[in-house]
């Protein structure tokens, strides 16, 4: 059985005090509405970390997650973030290759290599994020693209790490721009991707999860959610919201 999972980029936004208010209002409502079958992660900036995971307490299903981690173990490499310094603050996941560190820090399939190896080294599972721009879907060449990306980054990780992995499909056109992906097109692109990675790792990548991220809001999680290949969601925008995350966790 696949792990359901739901994570909440952040991205950079929340002060101190509206990243504690949101937490604990999620955690709140997670115990009460007793969801226990979905696996939840936060993602905050890095310096909301200790709060973050403060507030989460012991609860058995909520996590913390970074948005980025370093692909130097450590050093002279002023504003980074270690995996090893991730994970000493308690978090167990991290996203790799969102697409606005692609675009914007210029971060490149080799970079995020080595940025995979550095979380699995310091026991963070990677949310390794993969999508195509708006022309390459429209050129009707979305597969091979979004195939090449894996393969680049991916492909020489020994299995058992690959097994590690959760892979989170976010089609850059529907990122913030309220135009999700039908779910058909997930569910197309999901199962894509799933039999892109059994040809090289087989049967594990029956067990991996495959997110699907890009203006996923409580209103359309549920029909995304019921396709075959999708396990869950990263949530941008609607996770500043705690009455919609929670409401797009339960929507499995
Ligand atoms: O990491 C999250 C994604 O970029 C989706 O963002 P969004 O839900 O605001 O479209």
């Amino acid at each position: 059985m696949r792990k359901k999972i739901v994570a909440g980029n952040w991205k950079m936004n929340g002060t101190q005090e509206e990243g504690q208010k949101l937490t604990s209002e999620i955690v709140n409502m997670v115990q009460d509405e007793r969801i226990s079958d979905v696996t939840v992660v936060l993602n905050p900036p890095f310096i909301h970390a200790s709060n973050v995971k403060k507030l989460i307490g012991g609860v058995d299903n909520i996590f913390l997650g970074g948005q980025n981690c370093s692909d130097k173990e450590s050093g002279a490499y002023t504003g980074e973030t270690s995996a090893k310094i991730l994970a000493s603050f308690g978090a167990k996941y991290v996203i790799l290759g969102h697409s606005e560190r692609r675009e914007y820090f210029k971060e490149s399939n080799e970079e995020l290599t080595a940025k995979v190896k550095q979380a699995l080294a310091n026991d963070l599972t990677p949310i390794f994020c993969c999508g195509e721009p708006l022309e390459i879907r429209e050129a009707g060449t979305h597969e091979d693209y979004v195939k090449e990306q894996l393969t680049a980054s991916l492909f020489g990780l020994s299995e058992e790490d690959f097994s590690k992995l959760v892979i989170a499909y976010e089609p850059i056109w529907a990122i913030g721009t309220g135009k999700t992906a039908s779910s058909d097109q997930a569910q197309e692109m999901h199962a894509a991707i799933r039999a892109h990675l059994a040809s090289k790792y087989g049967k594990a990548a029956e067990e991996t999860s495959i997110l699907y991220g890009g203006s996923c809001k409580p209103d359309n999680a549920q029909e995304i959610f019921s396709k075959a290949d999708v396990d869950g969601g990263l949530i941008g925008g609607a996770s500043l919201k705690s009455r919609d995350f929670v409401d797009i966790i339960k929507s499995f």
